[in-house]
């Protein structure tokens, strides 16, 4: 599926601004995008349902068009209805969904109803805490019953499109790089078109740059390949994009793509043949007011501060973010980990009828994800309980779903097991291609001695590389520093202490050569559900909540300035 575009021959609505949202036969204004518990206080622990309403308006001349509505993602439940009849349905967080309205709608006035609940669900998504406990064992007790460390926020989240195209359209295209020779600058640009029906027999064009080709398609499907020499590649310092478009007679679709490889060994990552470390960190998609809601200044933000600090990549934990920010990654050249929306896993999710939602969710991201430069590795989940014995078969499924998709980019899944202690042991770690893990010692573990903490982490990152023989990248550490208290000697939640964990931990890494990335946890302070640990939020931010930098930032910077 290819997201809405606006061009010469498409067009599109964006629904966004004020809605009524139906609260016990009540209505209320609501705006979309965003999530309902930030916007009323007395919604804030709301699960739904409830109902969401607009009207649109179609000129005659676009209502016998192909119509389609474009949801960038709703959480979590839903069920669409068009003028009273219901058109689609939709029960995962984060990831887009088109609704097919061709046909069903009616010049002038239309009704768009949108009926969405965000109820925890015990082996489900997103994951309540089982009554029996957790492996997290943080989060039992917790308000909302969430079994994750940020808020369970409900709504239409990102923006809702209405696009108007014709009946001989183009449905998906593929591109694919990783065959380039960048030592030779020489660029293989293989590219896979998918047409609907009506365009079969039709001439197509298709521009990469400068280079054109003209083809008839005589089935759905358009398999053609560029080989560009003196390629312009892309690289994080010049993070170059060609402009691929697709021409029908009457539709038409542009993607910027970026001609790049990925490769790894057992030791090290490469991006254009050339070992990367990545630099960065976990982030979250939210923000006070807005809840999860898709908020474009805030990316902006976000970007600057990451060049700022010197960081080259981040991680979309827990769930694939907003589809801008994997543009702006590819126009401004960040590399990023696409996370599948799988946090919280526990051995209550491995069954059939779960398996099968969560590889269906992996497609869907990859789907979505595919053609972006930046993207560089997926992860179909963050710390599931996989030290569990039934981890093994859904997770190596998991893998094989996601490789089915794309033999291109490295599959990971982020572990919070396989630490010395054998009762950690991961039975499924072993089928990734890159081993990512969590690790909290000088908090969680050794809390309050740094030093003893970093003596653990040494020897559980040596003993996870005996084991696995793969590159490992640190997915997260990190220490709560509440923004403004200081302390000499550095104390837990001080921006001392915070600091100088920080600090430590990555000199520790880095003299690792089969560690290929460190990713502190996390960009900035985020909200989560009430619990002993947390004082309104996660504090582990670099930055606060409000995009302000901590002491570590400082640190962080200058640490990272020397462009390795
Ligand atoms: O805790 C954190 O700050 C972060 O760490 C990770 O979750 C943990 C929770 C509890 C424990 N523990 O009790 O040992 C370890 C890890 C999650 O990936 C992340 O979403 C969360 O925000």
């Amino acid at each position: 599926m290819l997201r809405s575009q606006r061009n010469a021959r498409r067009q599109i609505q964006v629904l966004i601004g004020i809605w009524s949202l139906e609260v016990n036969g009540e209505e209320r204004p609501i705006a979309v995008p965003g999530s309902w518990n930030e916007q009323y206080q007395d919604l804030c622990y709301e699960k739904g349902p409830f109902t969401y309403k607009t009207t649109f308006y179609v000129p005659e001349e676009l209502s016998q068009k192909h119509i389609r509505l474009y949801f960038a993602a709703v959480n979590t439940d839903c069920d669409v209805f068009l003028n009273g009849e219901k058109v689609g349905e939709n029960h995962i967080g984060y990831l887009p969904f088109e609704v097919d309205v061709t046909g069903k709608v009616k010049p002038g006035e239309n009704e768009l109803r949108v009926v969405v609940e965000n109820r925890l669900k015990v082996g489900g998504f997103p994951s309540k805490v089982p009554d029996s406990g957790t492996h997290t064992v943080g989060f039992f007790g917790s308000f909302p019953p969430a079994n994750f460390d940020f808020f369970p926020y409900g709504g239409i989240i990102r923006p809702v499109l209405v696009e108007f195209s014709n009946h001989a359209r183009i449905l998906d295209i593929w591109v694919d790089t990783s065959e380039s020779e960048p030592e030779k600058k020489l660029g293989k640009v293989k590219v896979k078109i998918e047409v609907s029906e009506e365009a079969v027999g039709q001439e197509m064009t298709i521009k990469l740059g400068e280079a054109e080709k003209k083809v008839r398609t005589s089935d759905r499907f358009v398999e053609e390949e560029f080989i560009l020499e003196n390629a312009r590649f892309w690289y994080l310092e010049d993070p170059y994009l060609y402009p691929l478009k697709v021409e029908l007679e009457r539709d038409e679709y542009t993607l910027d793509i970026g001609i790049r490889t990925i490769s790894w060994d057992e030791k090290k990552l490469y991006l254009n043949g050339k070992p990367v470390f990545l630099k960065g960190f976990g982030k979250h998609e939210e923000f006070p007011v807005l809840g999860q809601g898709t908020f474009y200044p805030l990316m902006i933000k976000d970007f600057n501060l990451l060049k700022w600090i010197n960081a080259n990549s981040f991680r979309t934990s827990h769930y694939p973010y907003s589809e801008e920010w994997l543009d702006l990654a590819d126009r401004l050249g960040i590399l990023v980990i696409d996370e599948a929306p799988h946090v919280g896993i526990t051995r209550y999710h491995y069954n059939p009828e779960t398996q099968k939602i969560a590889e269906d969710n992996i497609r869907r991201m990859i789907d979505r994800d595919k053609n972006h430069p930046s993207v560089i590795m997926w992860s179909v989940a963050n710390e599931p309980e996989s030290n569990h014995p039934d981890a093994e078969g859904f997770f190596k499924a998991l893998y094989e779903t996601a490789k089915e998709m794309d033999r291109t980019r490295p599959v990971v899944m982020v572990s919070m097991m396989d630490a010395p202690d054998k009762r950690t042991r991961d039975v499924a770690l072993k089928y990734f291609d890159i081993v990512c893990v969590n690790r909290y010692y000088g908090w969680y573990i050794y809390q309050g001695r740094i030093e003893e903490g970093l003596q653990a982490l040494e020897k559980d990152i040596e003993e996870l590389y005996a084991r696995h023989r793969k590159p490992i990248f640190v997915t997260e550490f990190g220490a709560d520093a509440i923004a403004g208290i200081h302390y000499d000697p550095p104390q837990m939640f001080s921006e001392e202490y915070q600091a100088e964990l920080v600090e430590k931990t990555i000199r520790l890494l880095l003299k690792k050569d089969y560690i290929i990335g460190t990713h502190v946890w996390a960009f900035a302070d985020f909200k989560t559900p009430q619990n002993v640990r947390r004082p309104i939020l996660n504090h582990k931010g670099v930055f606060t909540r409000d995009r302000q930098p901590k002491l570590v930032a400082h640190v962080l910077r200058r640490l990272w300035s020397d462009g390795d």
